[in-house]
């Protein structure tokens, strides 16, 4: 949380760059190479670092490709190559404890992520071996951006949908360690204030702009904290594929430079 929170501040930027390699979106002189998921991902990362607060690689599009080593190179990078940004790795975990104890071990101290997404829907214990690492971010999934997102996340309880349930347990009893964020999407901004009126300052990774539609300034006027920060607003595909040639680095950086700058617009 330190480390995000320097750089909302040293890079001036909300924007979290996700990182969901897509081969047969790759640019042509790349596809055939040997190492083309890294060689992919370093190239995006390099040409973005200096605007984002935090890089997001989706552990799904690297396991898929078999790329588990190319995932490992690149945090590693990212902590050599621009020390200080902050890796997500996104990977929605939850089991019982003696299962989650091996996902802990896994983000952290295989991969060398400082933070990583949970489901809350096992309940406490089997997020408690994240809690326990208090050096490390554990983003819990709260009002997620997909479509169904509302299908059991709205159920009511006690008269609240389950999401701010979700949110004010988080708030309230598992931030002990002051190392707790939220997973809610841009595509739902009446929730997105909703949840910000129950937490308070904590802060949110913001999927949903970009390729999923959500739109930038209801959702960063909805979201921000007082300060005008708060926020890890994540873009993947609308970042990665925004140029399809031999610049497709160039092109990221663009439409990341663009992104940073519509939210800065509306803090
Ligand atoms: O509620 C959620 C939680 C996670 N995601 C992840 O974020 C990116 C979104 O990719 P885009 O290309 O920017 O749409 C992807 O890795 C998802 O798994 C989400 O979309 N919504």
């Amino acid at each position: 949380m330190d480390a995000l929170r320097k750089r909302w501040s040293a890079a001036n930027s909300l924007v979290c760059v996700g990182l969901d390699p897509e081969p047969a979106k790759f640019p042509a002189h790349l596809r055939s190479t040997p190492d083309a998921v890294f060689e992919f991902n370093r190239a995006i990362i390099d040409a973005t670092a200096d605007l984002v607060c935090c890089f997001k690689p989706q552990i799904a599009h690297f396991a898929a490709l078999r790329a588990e080593d190319a995932l490992e190179r690149l945090i590693a990078h990212i902590h050599a190559a621009h020390p200080g940004i902050p890796v997500i790795l996104d990977a929605k975990r939850g089991d019982i404890g003696s299962t989650a104890a091996n996902y802990v071990i896994e983000a952290f101290d295989r991969y060398g992520a400082d933070a990583v997404t949970v489901n809350p829907y096992l309940g406490r214990d089997s997020v408690q071996p994240f809690l326990d690492r208090a050096d490390k971010g554990v983003i819990v999934l709260c009002r997620t951006s997909n479509p169904g997102a509302g299908d059991l996340q709205d159920l009511p309880v006690d008269g609240r949908p389950l999401y701010q349930h979700v949110a004010e347990k988080v708030a309230r009893e598992w931030n002990s360690h002051g190392n707790c964020a939220l997973v809610v999407g841009a595509t739902w901004p009446t929730q997105l204030r909703e949840v910000r009126g129950i937490v308070g300052a904590l802060p949110f990774l913001v999927p949903g702009v970009g390729a999923q539609g959500g739109d930038v300034e209801q959702m960063v006027g909805h979201a921000k904290t007082g300060d005008g920060t708060g926020l890890m607003i994540s873009s993947s595909r609308a970042i990665l594929y925004a140029g399809q040639g031999e610049d497709f680095a160039a092109a990221a950086r663009a439409a990341t430079l663009s992104l940073r700058d519509a939210i800065n617009r509306c803090r």
